[in-house]
């Protein structure tokens, strides 16, 4: 069973659901990126989403874009952001690690040699934003035979056959995009969110996660009531900027706890 999975149907197992923090790796420096990890884990995070920062980030907005440009001062790639992968899983074997990122680093590392890096180091997922889903059979073949989970997006626009083509390639979980639009839009309609997560649900068996547009404690309860995980990145993005080098830590704590405590609260 692979660490997604086994995080889903623990935390089903209890009746609750998962708490997924977006950071950007190397933001506000590359030295910060590995405690910040682990003081997800502490605060209630279930699974990371680790961006890797890339100069040309088309579905981020202007929140996540700052995050990667500090990241990219540092010149952090795909490369370093592995090696903080190895770094958190030397004390931290269990909390499953997506990557998030764009299809240019990982061509440019080559896919085969991507795929057997991450593995390597202890990478769970990849998603993979602008690898088409119609053209990705060989690269999920190439992270399946790592046992990493393909982590695809659907969006309101995607039809019952696009859904369904996307689902028999995903493993781990689906990633539902709750609006048109970039990362750190605003509003999120959480009926149409329910009404599209429960369609999805009629297609797969896989748990359903919901990010765009989370950024405060009653819309991550929201969408904690209709999906299996909540997703939130500009909201977590914007506490790091605000906060020094002496609150950083304590900052993303207690923004991470409000969350966890938000949805653990909901009714489901
Ligand atoms: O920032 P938001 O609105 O909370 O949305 C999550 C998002 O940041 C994270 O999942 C993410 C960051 N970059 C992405 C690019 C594509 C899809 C998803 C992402």
């Amino acid at each position: 069973m692979s660490r997604i999975q086994a995080t889903f149907s623990a935390l089903k197992a209890q009746g609750k659901k998962a708490l997924i923090p977006y950071i950007t790796a190397g933001d506000p420096h590359p030295r910060h990126t590995v405690s910040l990890m682990h003081a997800l884990v502490q605060s209630g995070a279930d699974i990371i989403e680790l961006g890797v920062p890339f100069s040309d980030p088309m579905a981020d907005g202007p929140t996540i874009q700052r995050a990667t440009e500090r990241a990219l001062v540092h010149k952090v790639g795909l490369g370093d952001v592995l090696e903080m992968v190895r770094e958190f899983r030397l004390t931290d074997d269990q909390t499953p690690i997506v990557l998030m990122g764009y299809a240019n680093p990982v061509e440019a590392m080559g896919q085969a040699k991507f795929a057997e890096r991450a593995r390597a180091v202890g990478v769970d997922g990849v998603l993979t934003v602008d690898y088409p889903p119609e053209e990705s059979g060989e690269f999920v073949q190439l992270l399946k035979a790592q046992q990493l989970d393909p982590i695809f997006l659907l969006s309101p626009t995607s039809d019952t056959h696009r859904v369904d083509m996307i689902v028999q390639q995903a493993a781990g979980f689906v990633y539902y995009v709750s609006l048109k639009g970039v990362t750190g839009s605003k509003n999120l309609d959480i009926v149409e969110v329910g009404t599209k997560v429960k369609a999805i649900r009629t297609q797969t068996d896989l748990p359903i996660g919901v990010g765009f547009g989370v950024r405060d404690a009653a819309t991550a309860k929201a969408v904690a009531e209709v999906a299996d995980a909540v997703v939130i990145g500009s909201r977590m993005i914007q506490e790091i900027e605000s906060s020094t080098e002496d609150n950083l830590l304590s900052n993303v704590v207690s923004l991470t706890q409000t969350l966890r405590a938000a949805i653990d609260a909901a009714t489901h």
